[in-house]
């Protein structure tokens, strides 16, 4: 199994990371830094600023202030090297419902400028690598939600990048289908050596995968570490669902949420059959 190339210095690397949307401060002052290796969540009540963080460190949104590195390159000044080094699969859907496995894989493949005698053996060990070969020629509006997502993950893997995104990558999944779809991230994160940075709502994923966890609230930091030590913070016996509530301001999503959340929720949870 070949390993993801990785450049030097740290993944991710931010300093002061701001990005105001009019008068409202979506990701404020942000520092972080994510080491090569590793599974990062990046938590936080609806509209912390969590898919902000991530449109920005992915090139597709610009900072209003601060700067960041992501596999070793300014995401202002050398947008193209970071985006040859990184995968992304955003919340919503990102596979085409009316093509079939194999031609979305051959779409995204060429989109990363892969073509000639490398396309046939990396598309074909994508489809493997997250148990799709015998669904290839379908179509995959035919496809369950759990497949899809793997799909969508065998498109972000196909040019081997070094650092995978994934926004909310279980939404809207049936049990089953998360743990299937757990199984696939550990094996990037382990078999390919793909530097993972996720967000997440579910606890028990968290708990699950992470390795690291960065708790986001209205824009800013409010806590980094490795669940054991954020634990550790909050009290003997306290549960990931504790961390996240005492450092979201000690609210649940309610006052946060609203239409547009559960709104977006539902249409994602829909479309993922
Ligand atoms: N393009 C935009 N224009 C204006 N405001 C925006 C835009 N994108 C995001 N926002 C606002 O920025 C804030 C942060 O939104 P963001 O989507 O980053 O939060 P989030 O933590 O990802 O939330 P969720 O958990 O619901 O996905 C919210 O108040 C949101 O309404």
């Amino acid at each position: 199994m070949q390993q993801a190339t990785k450049p030097g210095g740290h993944a991710i690397e931010t300093t002061g990371l701001t990005r105001r949307f009019g008068t409202l401060t979506a990701v404020d002052h942000i520092d972080l830094t994510v080491e090569y290796g590793g599974i990062f969540g990046l938590l936080g009540p609806n509209g912390a600023g969590k898919s902000t963080l991530i449109k920005m460190l992915t090139t597709l949104l610009k900072p209003s202030e601060g700067t960041a590195r992501v596999a070793g390159f300014d995401i202002v000044a050398a947008p193209a090297e970071v985006r040859r080094r990184i995968g992304y699969v955003p919340q919503l859907l990102s596979a085409d419902g009316a093509l079939s496995g194999i031609e979305n894989l051959t779409l995204s493949a060429r989109l990363y400028g892969l073509s000639g005698a490398a396309l046939k053996p990396r598309i074909d060990e994508a489809l493997r690598y997250m148990g799709l070969a015998d669904a290839a020629e379908q179509l995959v509006k035919r496809y369950s939600g759990g497949m899809i997502r793997r799909l969508e993950l065998a498109q972000a893997m196909l040019h081997r990048p070094a650092i995978l995104f994934l926004d909310e990558p279980t939404i809207g999944l049936d049990p089953v289908a998360c743990l299937s779809v757990w199984d696939r991230l550990r094996a990037l994160n382990r078999e390919h050596g793909m530097t993972i940075l996720m967000t997440s709502h579910f606890m028990d994923e968290v708990d699950e995968l992470c390795d690291v966890v960065a708790i986001l609230h209205q824009g800013r930091m409010a806590a980094c570490g490795s669940p054991a030590q954020l634990k550790a913070v909050v009290g003997e016996a306290a549960s990931m669902t504790d961390v996240f509530t005492h450092f979201s301001g000690g609210r649940l999503d309610e006052d946060e949420g609203g239409f547009r959340d559960i709104r977006r929720t539902r249409i994602t949870a829909k479309r993922l059959g």
